[in-house]
């Protein structure tokens, strides 16, 4: 039985293995923010006991789960990876009309959560331990990696498959079983993809989704005493707030949150190479990126050169739904995430930038939430476009003279994530390398768009400093046991 089956756009919770109803009999209503009169469908609205429900259940297929080889585990990861891959047309639309991002890049990143299927199956076939020589000849010492046991998981809105997938994958196929409560933006995105777990098979209650308000639930997700372990993506305050009581528990947690990136563009870089990378950094998914591009420093000699290519450019760009061909940038996911930028517009003209270009709803598109690409010049440090999260279409053009003074100016920030330089001089590249506190540094590429094979997390406030995606997962998901043996 699919989702669908049961009412007509109503999706269900996932627990043990079945597609159930909240016990509140609640749902919540998908909407599609290109268009706000149409409901995508709707979701549950869940208790503290369905997430009982779906906790008990991971923890019952726990011991079980751990006990297949890893090559088995794997092998469901590979089955849901080809379904999710026949199924990429009908996740990238419904991802599309939940979160308004276009429909290529929806259909990228759903393409790149089938190859995060398939990069840890892979992982289940690999080393996960070292022999260590012991100062007893006799002895055999070695490490392995044990599952944390269940774990938690929670997810924002803007990579609605790519996060989900990236978390779970991972957990599952070092032997932890999971219950995720996805954002309720993108709840039913998040379904499909349970679905082709569900689809490939996977066995009772290693998988278990609840959907509904982070308020209702989102507590339980860390204080339930089933749960061992919690990764996390979102905001600062909800992310701090459930490390707290994972360190009054003493269970793992993990923590990726915001980010403020910079960009330099140094006297000697590509200009076209660095306008291009700043406005697919900055613009695409409407800024609803932790890695976006936000602040730009660009060195005085080729200011105004940067300034005339990017605007052009920013002009050319066609704003509207991200289903329809042409569309170069859609929605922002939500009225809230609209007026939280349109308000951080009119804080920049208070505190004295000047508006280039955009900061307004478009005329022409008032059924969505829709937010013309916008430029600031003239913002210094100080003010608050260059030091909060904004997460919309929104950059910040910062003037300095020297290298020193830009780096000076990228550092100068609560959150670490990622940063990039555009120079076509070793010895820059070599200073950014080294003095950029961020966890992802990159020359002469925008900030965001990451690789699923390297470690993914931020310095500073951005994350809590333990790394996602790659082998570098293992260290979350697993702890190290030291074997002694002695004949
Ligand atoms: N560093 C990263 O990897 C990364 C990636 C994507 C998004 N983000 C960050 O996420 C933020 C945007 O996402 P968002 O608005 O969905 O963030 P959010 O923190 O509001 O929500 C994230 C998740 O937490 C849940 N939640 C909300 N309140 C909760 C509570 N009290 N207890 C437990 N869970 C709760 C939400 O329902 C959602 O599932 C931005 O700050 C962005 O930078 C970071
Ligand atoms: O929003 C956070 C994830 C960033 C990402 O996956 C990317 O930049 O591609």
């Amino acid at each position: 039985m699919t989702t669908t089956d049961v009412k007509l756009k109503t999706y269900l919770n996932y627990i043990n293995g079945e597609w159930v109803a909240s016990e509140t009999r609640k749902t919540g209503t998908s909407n599609n923010p290109a268009n706000k009169d149409e409901i995508v469908g709707f979701y549950q609205l869940s208790s503290s006991n369905d997430f009982h429900q779906a906790a008990t259940s991971a923890r019952a297929a726990q011991k079980e789960w751990q006990k297949l080889s890893g090559n088995v585990r794997g092998d469901y990861l590979l089955k849901a990876a080809s379904i999710l891959e026949e199924r990429i047309d009908e996740v990238a639309t419904i991802m599309t009309k939940e979160m308004g991002k276009t429909f290529p890049e929806a259909k990228g990143e759903t393409a790149r959560g089938v190859a995060i299927l398939r990069y840890y199956a892979g992982e289940g076939m690999r080393s996960n331990g070292d022999v260590i020589p012991s100062s007893d000849s006799g002895a055999l010492m070695f490490t392995s990696r044990v599952p944390l046991g269940v774990v938690g998981i929670v997810t924002p809105w803007n990579f609605p498959v790519a996060i989900p997938l990236w978390k779970m994958a991972p957990a599952l196929i070092y032997g932890n079983t999971v219950v995720i409560k996805p954002a309720s933006e993108t709840a039913i995105t998040c379904a499909k993809v349970i679905e082709c777990l569900h689809d490939a098979g996977i066995p009772l209650g290693v998988v278990n989704m609840v959907t509904g308000k982070g308020s209702v639930i989102g507590q339980d997700i860390v204080e339930h005493r089933e749960i061992d372990g919690i990764s996390f993506t979102g905001s600062n305050a909800v992310g701090k707030q459930l490390a707290y009581t994972a360190v009054s528990r003493g269970i793992k947690y993990q923590l990726e949150m915001g980010g403020k990136n910079p960009v330099i563009v140094a006297n000697d870089a590509d200009l076209d190479l660095a306008v291009d990378a700043t406005i697919s950094g900055g613009l695409k998914s409407s800024g609803q990126k932790c890695t976006a591009t936000s602040r730009v420093i660009v060195q005085n000699d080729v200011y105004d050169k940067f300034k005339e290519k990017l605007l052009r450019k920013v002009e050319e760009i066609t704003v509207g739904d991200g289903l329809e061909e042409g569309t170069w940038m859609g929605p922002l996911v939500s009225e809230e995430q609209l007026n939280t930028v349109l308000e951080y517009i009119e804080i920049g003209k208070d505190e004295g930038a000047k508006l280039l270009v955009g900061g307004n709803k478009p005329l022409n598109a008032v059924d969505g939430h829709y937010v013309e690409p916008t430029v600031f010049e003239d913002v210094s440090p100080n003010m608050r476009i260059a030091r909060e999260e904004i997460f919309g279409p929104v950059l910040a053009l910062m003037k300095v003279d020297t290298l020193e003074e830009a780096l000076t100016m990228a550092n100068d920030s609560e959150y670490g994530l990622s940063a990039s330089i555009f120079t076509t001089n070793i010895s820059n590249m070599l200073s950014f390398m080294e003095d950029m506190d961020a966890g992802m540094v990159r020359v002469n590429a925008e900030s965001a768009g990451v690789e699923l094979q390297a470690p993914f997390g931020g310095m500073k406030q951005s994350s809590s400093h333990s790394r996602e995606q790659g082998r570098a997962s293992m260290e979350f998901y697993t702890n190290v046991k030291t074997v002694f043996v002695k004949g």
